[in-house]
């Protein structure tokens, strides 16, 4: 279970987040909307530990959220960011990237895992001998899920995961998603074809 609790984000010249409360429950499916700069990205980068907190708490199964635990609840989590502005040469680096981690380096994925998820997200095997400035936006979003996926963690974190694809790539990776029914999501996001498909749509 995730907990914000009277959870304030400031920064230097605003207040985007004040006194929020919100759980999101094991397996939940949780959507954040609402316009540009209420505070959706900010939600997410305090549930990674990126931003600290004015006031409040985040608790993630019952335990805060602080620079003292921050890096075991990191374990459990994977994040997606809105941009994936890593300086890697090839789709296999991406795909890879999160396993170079000692943390994660025993969940490396072998290439059969590899081609099922990629064939779930609509992606051709071929696009792993690809260099990264050779493939397109879309396909690049698709890509940093597909890592997300292999990752396998009890908790996802996606900054805006369909912003980037036509229908029926984001319609596969929702229903992709939401497939897995032990893992909890928390998204943002201001695309219908996803914030349809979760369980819960918090307005800010
Ligand atoms: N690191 C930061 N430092 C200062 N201000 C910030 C920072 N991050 C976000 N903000 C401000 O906080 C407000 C909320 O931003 P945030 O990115 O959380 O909104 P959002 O709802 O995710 O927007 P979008 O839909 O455009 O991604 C914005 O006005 C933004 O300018």
């Amino acid at each position: 279970m995730i907990q914000f609790i009277g959870t304030t984000i400031r920064y230097e010249k605003e207040q985007p987040v004040r006194e929020f409360n919100l759980e999101v429950s094991k397996g939940e499916k949780a959507v954040f909307t609402g316009p540009s700069g209420s505070g959706k990205s900010s939600l997410l980068n305090a549930l990674m530990g990126f931003v600290p907190l004015a006031c409040g708490e985040i608790r993630i199964n019952n335990q805060l959220l602080s620079p003292a635990t921050i890096n075991k609840i990191r374990q459990g989590i994977s994040y997606l960011p809105q941009e994936l502005s890593l300086d890697l040469d090839t789709v296999g680096d991406l795909i890879y990237y999160p396993f170079e981690f000692k943390n994660n380096r025993h969940l490396k994925p072998d290439k059969h895992k590899i081609n099922e998820v990629l064939k779930l997200l609509l992606l051709d095997e071929s696009i792993l001998s690809k260099k990264l400035s050779e493939v397109s936006g879309g396909q690049k979003q698709r890509l940093g899920l597909a890592s997300v996926v292999l990752l396998n963690k009890p908790i996802m974190i996606l900054d805006e995961p369909t912003s980037a694809l036509d229908d029926d790539s984001a319609v596969a990776v929702a229903k992709l998603i939401g497939s897995f029914k032990e893992t909890t999501v928390i998204s943002a996001s201001h695309d219908l074809r996803w914030i349809e498909l979760m369980d819960t749509q918090i307005k800010l």
